[in-house]
């Protein structure tokens, strides 16, 4: 079995426990408060860009080119075009200011930070991959499963939904089945383990926006 297939399977637990979030459900039926909403892209915007330089110091460090270009792509998207949505929104809703990094987020944009800078790259790309594997898997879910007609999150939904973020999301996954073959039994238990943490830290992200979480 490859290490991705094994490794979901130890997560499918927690990735259920996502899919039945309060956030997640009014998400997708367009009931979730605005000022949920709010706080979600105003983080999420600081975490794209802090996530578009951990996957830079990724491109910088992987072994073979066609992965580094892969990165570079991927770090690209995640600054210019997932916050090229978050910017309409800013818009729509009326944000002028996105505020400071609030706990959950800190937590996991450090966590991504330190790990592609201490640890191997292998377990690197094990600790980003949650990032675009879940969101592909919620992301398709809640296209499947949205029920709203004028739902104010609809843009949120084709994103995540559609086929060509599918595409990178398999590219990402691949990537990891590679380098978990080429390495040895114990770094493809880190690397587990790295993907087991963001996977955690995807569902309190949802869940510090929706009980909008904030330091002292
Ligand atoms: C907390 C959080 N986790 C994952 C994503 C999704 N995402 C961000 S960048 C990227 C890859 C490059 O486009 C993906 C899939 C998000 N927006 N916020």
């Amino acid at each position: 079995m490859k290490w991705s297939e094994q490794t979901w399977q130890t997560i499918e637990e927690k990735y259920n426990s996502i899919l039945k979030m309060p956030f997640i459900k009014e998400l997708s039926d367009g009931t979730l408060l605005l000022e949920k909403f709010k706080f979600y892209m105003a983080q999420d915007s600081l975490y794209l860009e802090h996530f578009g330089r951990t996957l830079s110091l990724i491109a910088a460090k992987i072994q073979d080119l066609q992965d580094v270009l892969a990165y570079m792509r991927f770090a690209e998207n995640a600054i210019v075009v997932e916050n090229a949505l978050h910017e309409s929104y800013f818009k729509d809703f009326g944000v002028t200011d996105k505020g400071i990094l609030q706990p959950a987020c800190h937590h996991y944009i450090h966590f991504l930070r330190s790990t592609a800078a201490l640890e191997s790259v292998e377990v690197a790309v094990a600790a980003v991959l949650p990032c675009f594997w879940i969101y592909r898997e919620v992301g398709d879910y809640i296209y499947k499963n949205q029920n709203a007609i004028n739902n104010p999150y609809q843009k949120w939904i084709e994103t995540y939904g559609g086929d060509e973020f599918s595409i990178a999301v398999d590219q990402a996954i691949a990537i990891c089945d590679k380098v978990a073959e080429n390495t040895t039994e114990e770094t493809r238990k880190r690397m587990t383990e790295a993907f087991i943490t963001s996977t955690r830290m995807e569902y309190h992200f949802w869940e510090a926006a929706y009980q909008l979480k904030t330091w002292m």
